[in-house]
């Protein structure tokens, strides 16, 4: 998919945003040429499978001015970047255990530019601070997932979304989810014409029990 078809849904970018979106793709080509974070097959789909699809959150949430986002388990940032390029004033916390994802993170911040960008080397659960969000896609099954980070919100929400989870997740969800009655999905076809993503919703999952 070319950039220009990418930056289309998103009509209200700043020649800084479009910019540092339009950059990615070749960031990530010179990164993973020296430490692998994407395959060689998502690599040629990066604009979709990586850029588009993490931006599928940006469709449910503005994030607020000043809110904290945690993505769990980002890889080489994903969908931790794209995000925090759509919402340069909300700040991003990237964590993932293994360190040269983080290294790849790191760098391809530091070369975007993006001050709302803090990468940890780390495990999930091991991180101390509190969030108004918590972003990912494809780390672990929601039961799990849920223990890692269920005592990690603020409970004031500054939203129109009550703080919680949003994850991209696919395949069949029924018993995965069967635990999280409030849990709601997102059908990313609903937001974007193109039909190629594997990972087919957005849940979200409200922190606030009952
Ligand atoms: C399949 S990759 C997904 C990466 C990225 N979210 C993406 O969609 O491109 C899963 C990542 O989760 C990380 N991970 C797994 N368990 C974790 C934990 N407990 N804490 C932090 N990172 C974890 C792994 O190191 C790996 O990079």
């Amino acid at each position: 998919m070319e950039i220009n078809k990418v930056l289309a849904y998103f009509p209200d970018l700043t020649t800084d945003q479009v910019d540092q979106l339009s950059r990615l793709k070749d960031l990530y080509e010179d990164w993973n040429a020296k430490i692998n974070v994407i395959s060689r097959k998502d690599m040629e789909s990066f604009n979709e499978r990586h850029l588009l699809h993490s931006m599928a959150i940006a469709r449910i949430i503005a994030f607020a001015p000043g809110a904290q986002v945690l993505d769990v388990g980002t890889g080489g940032g994903f969908p931790g970047i794209p995000l925090a390029i759509l919402f340069p004033e909300t700040d991003f916390v990237l964590v993932d255990s293994i360190g040269k994802k983080i290294k790849v993170v790191n760098g391809v911040a530091e070369e975007l530019g993006l001050t709302n960008v803090k990468a940890i080397h780390g495990r999930a659960e091991d991180v101390k601070m509190s969030f108004d969000f918590v972003v990912s896609r494809a780390v672990t099954q929601m039961p799990k997932f849920v223990n890692w980070v269920k005592r990690k919100f603020k409970s004031h929400s500054q939203h129109t979304l009550p703080n919680g989870i949003l994850y991209l997740k696919g395949g069949d969800l029924t018993e995965e989810l069967a635990d999280f009655p409030k849990a709601e999905l997102f059908p990313i076809s609903d937001f974007f014409e193109e039909d190629f993503f594997e990972t087919k919703y957005v849940v979200y999952l409200p922190a606030k029990k009952g």
